[in-house]
């Protein structure tokens, strides 16, 4: 977009600050933004209008944490393709991303066929949301539905699913400020696949290992003990690594900082409500041969990235290799 006064360039003019500060430091417009799960608004909206001041400025350069939270809707397919170390072999790793919004499903097809894994980004912070290209419908019910689809495709029953519960930091945020899902729980018609899981969510409290792993995976934590600790699967646990340390007096001699009770208990139950699906599912001989792993993410914290990326490294190596094996 060109302005009328900055001919030839994209920034806007320093009146069209002044306005957008007026605008948003209004008692009304902030009202407005704390009611904004009853309109479309994007994830990022209050982290850039917090700064006008600074993008305002003529030295102005988006930092990184400022492209990472930028919205550009997926169209289409685009393919990435890099080479990772993995001990002396260069790996070579092909990633496909698709969109992720409802006119964009019908394409993933056609990258099914070749896949070793496939990464399963889910919204955790959008359970009290509705879709932007569907208003009708809730957003975590209809990833609930999309994860379920994938995970009994039949193209990709030999392909395993590792799943990104994305987003903490807004979960973290809007539980902290009062929003429950319980309002879902109330109001979810009885018709609804996930009306009894639901009706459990007032009585549910998480278990020592799942307050653990929660903990573990927080995103400013100053946890050193590598990939694994963030990450869980369907396979049974060893039990050293489940039973050694999952007292709460034990989180705490891992100097982590433990989130609001409710904040663990909504992510653990949603987590639930995700691997109820794949333990449902699994009883049918059709899924014998994949599996689901999870990860608590925030894909705007690099770090958490880094240590989550190095983890699917690992899984998807190791699924490349299972298959070869077989294969042979
Ligand atoms: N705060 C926060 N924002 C996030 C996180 N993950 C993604 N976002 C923001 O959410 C918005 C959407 O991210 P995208 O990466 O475009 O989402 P997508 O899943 O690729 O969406 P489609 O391309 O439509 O499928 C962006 O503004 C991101 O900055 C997160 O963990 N925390
Ligand atoms: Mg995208």
């Amino acid at each position: 977009m060109a302005y009328a006064d900055n001919r030839g360039t994209d920034d806007p003019p320093q009146e069209f600050y002044d306005h957008s500060l007026k605008l948003w430091t209004d008692s009304g417009t902030q009202e407005a933004y704390c009611r904004s799960s009853e309109y479309q608004l994007i994830d990022s909206a209050k982290y850039f209008l917090d700064q006008i001041e600074t993008i305002r400025r003529e030295d102005y350069i988006p930092t990184d944490q400022d492209i990472l939270r930028c919205r550009v809707i997926t169209t289409g397919i685009s393919k990435i393709d890099f080479t990772l170390k993995d001990a002396a072999h260069d790996v070579n790793f092909s990633v496909y991303d698709v969109g992720g919004q409802q006119g964009e499903r019908r394409k993933w097809i056609q990258v099914f066929e070749s896949c070793t894994a496939v990464l399963f980004v889910a919204d955790m912070s959008s359970f009290d949301l509705q879709l932007r290209e569907d208003s009708t419908r809730n957003r975590l019910i209809e990833s609930l539905d999309t994860f379920k689809q994938t995970w009994n495709n039949r193209f990709l029953k030999n392909v395993s699913i590792i799943l990104f519960l994305n987003k903490m930091d807004i979960l973290e945020e809007k539980v902290n400020s009062g929003t429950s899902l319980q309002t879902l729980a109330d109001k979810i018609s009885e018709d609804s696949p996930y009306y009894a899981h639901l009706q459990n969510f007032k009585s549910y409290t998480p278990s020592d290992d799942e307050v653990r792993e929660f903990v573990d995976a927080q995103p400013a934590n100053i946890d050193t003990s590598g990939p694994k600790s963030n990450d869980n699967t369907t396979r049974p646990r060893s039990r050293s690594r489940g039973s050694s340390i999952s007292r709460k007096a034990d989180i705490n001699l891992l100097n982590k900082t433990i989130p609001n009770p409710e904040v663990i208990k909504t992510a653990a139950f949603i987590k639930n409500m995700y691997m109820a699906i794949v333990h449902d599912e699994r009883r049918m001989s059709v899924h014998d041969s994949h599996f689901c792993r999870y990860f608590y993410t925030c894909a705007v914290d690099t770090d958490n990235v880094r240590k989550v990326l190095e983890g699917c490294r690992s899984i998807i190596i190791q699924t490349w290799l299972d298959k070869i094996f077989v294969l042979g």
